[in-house]
């Protein structure tokens, strides 16, 4: 594709995505290109670029297209969004009206009301110091006292970390070979990677590579995982033998993990209420060749968890959340979190709280975690569980686990943020159900 037909599909990408506004845009962007098949890899990835830059900026570059209030919301198209973006980036104008060329797989020709809005963007830097606070770093307003209360004085340089793209991270598969075996693959397969810091089965890859078209990934060696998700799995300690709960599995990315580190012994019943999720785990537990898990749909009014009281060994509630964690990959998330969402999924991640620590068996374990930054759906809710239920504590130092570093193991939860360690953000805390008697 030349770079005008690749400026197109972005703009046509995010349209699609505005024409989509409840639907996360990856989802928008993996249906784009399923019914655009002839697009091939290395277009893929340069038209989500973009498209992916202009979600990063979003507020930024409304903030500069409408510094002259006679604009409205909706002359701020994808089209001049797309064009701002290359400005920002480095692009001289005349290099970008060139690309608005009309010509065969171009986008249109910049109106005269496109080319004023852009050239009154010469001479400035995406990023200004007028910009108030939540523009310049990309959340929405109402979030700001809740980030303060948070983060307090590092509240700039963490939300500044999260508006940058992630790293792309892989977790070997023991079941399949060792971190060595997948590294020397990789590299066989052209693939540039490096042992993660934190987590003892991680490779981070440089760059966006496409991985997925590997053999070693097909063949379940790999897996695709933030260093942090692998380090929540790494909390929950899963033992060979045991009998774990996932119940909040989704497609079972932490049930691989947890199942790896049971060496495929014992027992993991991976739970959720989206059919559509857990089948998505199917054909991932049959690359990873994972044969202890069972899954199950859990339904209004069912009786299965009444029934299961008391009987895990460990429960991890890895509990729908914000998101805010995983802002670098999702960067449009931002744009529909509400405040309102924030109250709901409170109110759900208690009640979900309260039914996993019945199903825990005395002197057992019940791990919760969120992709969420904020102190009200983490440290908040297990303050609040903690007063709630009488027979769970903080998991004491020497039950802690040791597949996690030592710096993680101080306390018996913890936070990671983008800035702080490298990873999407997450939140774990690993309780204990006192023994009865
Ligand atoms: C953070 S995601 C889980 C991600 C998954 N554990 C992983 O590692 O890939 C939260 C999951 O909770 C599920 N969920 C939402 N409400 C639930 C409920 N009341 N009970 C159990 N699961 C629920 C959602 O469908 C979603 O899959």
């Amino acid at each position: 594709m030349t770079p005008a037909a690749r400026l197109s599909g972005a703009i046509d990408l995010l349209c699609a995505i505005q024409n989509a506004p409840h639907r996360p845009a990856d989802a928008v962007a993996n249906n784009f290109f399923r019914e655009r098949r002839y697009i091939g890899g290395g277009d893929r990835r340069a038209i989500s670029t973009l498209a992916w830059d202009v979600l990063r900026a979003w507020r930024r570059l409304h903030w500069h297209l409408r510094a002259d209030l006679r604009y409205r919301h909706e002359d701020v198209s994808p089209r001049l969004l797309c064009a701002a973006m290359l400005h920002f980036v480095g692009q001289p104008l005349s290099s970008i009206q060139s690309l608005f060329s009309g010509e065969r797989y171009a986008p249109a020709p910049l109106s005269e009301r496109e080319m004023v809005m852009l050239e009154a963007l010469e001479g400035q830097d995406i990023s200004s110091e007028k910009q108030p606070l939540p523009v310049r770093l990309e959340y929405p307003d109402w979030l700001h006292p809740y980030l303060v209360e948070d983060f307090g004085d590092r509240l700039e340089e963490e939300m500044r970390a999260l508006m940058g793209a992630p790293s792309l991270d892989l977790r070997v598969n023991l079941l399949k070979g060792t971190r060595e075996e997948a590294l020397r693959r990789l590299r066989r397969e052209g693939f540039q990677g490096e042992p993660t810091a934190l987590s003892p089965w991680g490779i981070r890859l440089e760059g966006r590579q496409p991985v997925t078209v590997a053999a070693l990934f097909r063949e379940g060696l790999v897996e695709i995982q933030d260093e942090g998700s692998q380090l929540i799995a790494a909390a929950v300690d899963a033992r060979p033998g045991q009998r774990l709960l996932d119940y909040c599995a989704g497609a079972a990315g932490k049930t691989l993990a947890l199942a790896m580190t049971m060496e495929n012994k014992g027992q993991i019943v991976a739970c959720d209420v989206s059919r559509v999720r857990l089948d998505g785990a199917t054909k991932r537990l049959r690359r990873a060749d994972v044969h202890n898990v069972t899954r199950h749909l859990l339904s209004e009014g069912d009786k299965w968890a009444k029934r299961r009281e008391g009987q895990f060994d460990t429960v991890l509630v890895d509990a729908p959340c914000s998101g805010t964690g995983t802002w670098r990959r999702n960067p449009d998330a931002r744009l529909r979190l509400t405040e309102e969402d924030i109250k709901e999924l409170c109110a759900k991640q208690a009640a979900i709280l309260d039914i996993a620590a019945r199903l825990v068996r005395p002197g057992g374990k019940l791990v919760y975690a969120t992709c969420s930054l904020l102190g009200a759906e983490n440290g908040k809710q297990i303050e609040a569980f903690l007063k709630r239920q009488e027979a769970y504590t903080l998991l004491p130092a020497e039950k802690r686990s040791i597949l996690l570093p030592e710096e993680l193991r101080q306390e018996a939860l913890f936070s990671l943020t983008p800035h702080g360690f490298g990873t999407d953000g997450f939140f774990v805390a690993a309780m204990e159900k006192m023994s009865q008697g």
